[in-house]
C-alpha cells in the first residue's frame, strides 16, 4: 500500500517530488512517505477567492492520490496564515463574496475531514481564519514563543460564525471558547498551549516539523480505514450544521457583510492595519 504523507512545508526535503508550485507548494519525500505543502502567499497567507480554490484543489487531490497525512505549514517569515482577507469583504461584489464564501465552506470542509491525518505547523502569527485552519487540523505544533493565534473576529465587529465557533469548542471547550470568541482573545504560545489550543510549542520550525512528522509517525500502523471511521464519529457533530446549511450560512453572511455598520468597522480595521 502507498504510504505517503503530506506535509504543509518549505521544500527543504531531500528525496522530494513536486507535486504543485504557486501560491502552495507541496512535495512528497518518497523514502520517508512524508510529504510537505507551504503556504506561501506574500505578505501574510491572507485567504482570498483564489488561495482558497487552490488550497481546495489540492487539499481534493491528495485525498484521491489516497495521501495519508498532511502537516500544514507556512513558507513566510512570521506569519501561519492571517486569516481571511478583508479586502474579500470590503465594498464586495456580492457575486465574489459568494463564490469566496462558497470556496471556504467547502475548502474547511475538506481540511476538517481530510481521510488522512494532518497537523499544522504554525510557525508564525495565526489570526481568524490562520486559526480556523490550524483547529481544523488533527494535531497542532507551534513555534514559540512570539507568535499569536486565536479567533479575533470581534476585535474587528464582524462574529465567528457558528462552524468557526464549534471548531473551536471541539478543540477547548464550551467555556473556554465562549470567553475567548467573545473577547477576540489572540493567545501566546504558552497561553494557547494551557488553553489546549495547541498540542505542543517548539522553540524552532525545525523542531516543530520533526514533531509533526512524529506525529504523523504513529499512524503508521493504525489502519486508514479505522483512523478515518474514528474521526468522522469524533467530528460530524461539528460538520453536521455547515452540511445542512451551507445556503442559509452564505445568505447571512451577504447580508450582514453589506450591512454599513459591518462596512464601517471593516473600513476602521483595515485603516488600522495599513498604519
Ligand atoms: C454570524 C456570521 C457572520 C459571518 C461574518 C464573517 C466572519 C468572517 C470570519 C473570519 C474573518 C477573518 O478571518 S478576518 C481576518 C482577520 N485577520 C486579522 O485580523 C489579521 C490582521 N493582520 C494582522 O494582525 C497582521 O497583519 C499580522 C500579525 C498577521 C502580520 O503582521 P505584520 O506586521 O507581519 O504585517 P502587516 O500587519 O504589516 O501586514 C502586511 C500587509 O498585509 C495586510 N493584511 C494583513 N492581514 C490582512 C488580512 N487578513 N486581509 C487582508 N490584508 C491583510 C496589511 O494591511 C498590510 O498591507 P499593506 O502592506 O498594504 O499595508
Amino acid at each position: 500500500m502507498l504510504r505517503r504523507y503530506i506535509l504543509l512545508n518549505t521544500n527543504k526535503f531531500v528525496n522530494c517530488r513536486h507535486v504543485s508550485q504557486s501560491m502552495l507548494q507541496s512535495t512528497v519525500d518518497e523514502k520517508s512517505g512524508i510529504a510537505t505543502v507551504t503556504m506561501n502567499k506574500p505578505p501574510v497567507n491572507s485567504l482570498n477567492l483564489e488561495f482558497l480554490d487552490e488550497i481546495n484543489t489540492q487539499l481534493n487531490k491528495l485525498q484521491k492520490d489516497k495521501i495519508r497525512g498532511m502537516i500544514l505549514t507556512s513558507g513566510l517569515q512570521k506569519v501561519f496564515c492571517a486569516g481571511l482577507d478583508i479586502t474579500e469583504f470590503y465594498n464586495p461584489n456580492p457575486d465574489r463574496l459568494a463564490k469566496f464564501w462558497t470556496v471556504l465552506q467547502d475548502t474547511w470542509l475538506s481540511l476538517y475531514m481530510a481521510s488522512f491525518p494532518t497537523v499544522a505547523v504554525i510557525n508564525g502569527h495565526s489570526p481568524a481564519g490562520g486559526c480556523l485552519f490550524a483547529m481544523s487540523c488533527d494535531y497542532r505544533v507551534m513555534v514559540g514563543p512570539k507568535y499569536t493565534i486565536g479567533l479575533n473576529e470581534t476585535k474587528l465587529g464582524i462574529v465567528a460564525p457558528k462552524w468557526f465557533q464549534d471548531t473551536m469548542v471541539a478543540v477547548i471547550g464550551q467555556r473556554k471558547a465562549e470567553v475567548s470568541l467573545t473577547t477576540g482573545k489572540m493567545y501566546t504560545t504558552d497561553e494557547a498551549l494551557q488553553v489546549g489550543l495547541i498540542d505542543e510549542s517548539l522553540p524552532d520550525a525545525d523542531s516543530a516539523l520533526k514533531k509533526g512528522t512524529q506525529f504523523l509517525n504513529n499512524f503508521q500502523r493504525i489502519s486508514p480505514w479505522a483512523f478515518k471511521m474514528t474521526k468522522d464519529i469524533s467530528r460530524q457533530p461539528t460538520v453536521q450544521w455547515l452540511i445542512d446549511n451551507k445556503q442559509k450560512d452564505l445568505d447571512f453572511v451577504l447580508k450582514f457583510m453589506q450591512s454599513p455598520d459591518v462596512q464601517k468597522s471593516l473600513g476602521l480595521y483595515l485603516q488600522s492595519l495599513k498604519k
